[in-house]
Formats: structure tokens, sequence, C-alpha cells
């Protein structure tokens, strides 16, 4: 059954896309709504609509999906520096501050985003909100190595840090590393101040926290 909120995930794909110029090097981001975009750039590739385009995917996921529907892929080693990237969110604040990563991509869709000239953000209106963390725990990457010792610190910044596990087992990214799933009760008041701690420290790898990218949100509505 397609609900409204698939249709409202169609819609902001379809939009985003509407951005894509034949001949761009092409950011394909990760999770239920980039999914959906990559969806439509095959479809208007296949259609003759775009041609010469080349995506940089955030995910093996990603990458596997493209290849399918036949999207020439690139990596940033060939193609360093991105016109557009067009990629989910798990949260926008009305700043434009995002929590990425319930999809295990953060560190992938981060890099990503920081070559990329312009970054669409496509979600529907469950999305937004007034304070990041609200309703979605921040998704922090660590190594294996040591990832008991970021426990303590990361609650005494007022987070309860959950070790992300499928299937009964911790839960690994593309990179091979794991994922430590943090509720901040309330949300976040100090996003800079909270991922500056948590990135200080060793075996840190990133966090699901994307500040400062100034991204273009799209909203989908079911129509
Ligand atoms: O790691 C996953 C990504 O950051 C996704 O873009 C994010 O979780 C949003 O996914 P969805 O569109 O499925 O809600």
């Amino acid at each position: 059954m397609t609900t409204s909120q698939d249709l409202a995930k169609q819609d902001a794909a379809r939009r985003a896309v509407d951005l894509v110029r034949s001949g761009m090097v092409l950011g394909l981001g990760t999770g239920s709504t980039a999914k959906l975009a990559v969806d439509e750039i095959g479809r208007r590739l296949a259609a003759g609509d775009l041609h010469d385009i080349v995506g940089v995917p955030t995910s093996e996921a990603t990458e596997r999906q493209a290849a399918a529907l036949g999207i020439p892929l690139s990596t940033l080693d060939r193609h360093p520096r991105v016109e557009l990237t067009i990629d989910g969110a798990d949260e926008v604040d009305p700043h434009g501050r995002l929590i990425k990563g319930g999809g295990g991509a953060l560190l992938r869709e981060k890099i990503v985003a920081t070559a990329s000239r312009r970054l669409a953000i496509v979600v529907d209106a469950s999305k937004l909100v007034e304070r990041l963390g609200a309703t979605f725990p921040v998704p922090i990457e660590v190594t294996p190595f040591g990832w008991t010792t970021h426990l303590d610190p990361i609650r005494a910044l007022g987070g309860e840090p959950v070790l992300r596990a499928r299937d009964g087992t911790p839960y690994r990214t593309d990179g091979g590393n794991l994922i430590l799933d943090v509720t901040f009760a309330g949300g976040l008041a100090d996003p800079e101040g909270v991922a500056a701690a948590i990135r200080a420290r060793p075996g840190v790898v990133e966090t699901g926290l994307f500040l400062g990218f100034s991204p273009e949100v799209i909203v989908g509505h079911a129509r």
C-alpha cells in the first residue's frame, strides 16, 4: 500500500531530480527517500531526458541500486568535485542543520556532501523539527577498538548511547565500524558544542550531525 508519506517522499525526490542537468557529476545519497531519487535519475536516463551523468554513491547499497539502473558510476578519487548531491535526512532543523545516519551511511555521506557544490536534502514533513535530537537519536560512528570508552563521556554530555544491532549482532558500517545511537532527552541545545566534544575523541570516526552545510531542503507533499 502506498502511504501519504511514500507519496511525499516521491514528490521530494522528483523535485530534487529536476535540479539535475545532463553532464553533471552527482552525489547519490542513501536511505528510502534518496533511493527514490536514484530511481528517478535512472528513469530519466533511460528515457533520454538526461545524459552523461556520473554518479558518486554514498554507500554500497546505493552503488548496487545505481549500477542495476545503468547509472554510470565514479568515485571521489576520479571526480573529487561533485556538482550536486541528493540525499535524505532523519531530522532537519529551521537552520538547515541535519541528523543523518539512520541507515548507517553517515561517513561516506558527509565526505560526499563536503565535496559537493550543492546539497539537496529530500524529506517529508515528518523530518522537520524545532530542535535536533528531538525525535531521533544522533548516530555516532566509532571504531570497534575501544568503543566502550565513549559511553561515559557521552553520558556526561547528556546523551544515552545504545550500540546499534541488527539481528542480535552489532551493526557494521560499510567501513567496518560500529554505530552508537545516542538519545538526548528533549533534543540538543548546542549541536555544534556536542559535535565538537564527541569528534575530539580518538576512535570517533564521525557523527551524524551535519552542521554548516546550508542544504537546499526539499520537503515533499502527498499530492
Ligand atoms: O544513513 C542513512 C542516511 O543518512 C539517510 O539519508 C537517512 O537515514 C534518511 O533516510 P530515509 O530517507 O530512509 O528516512
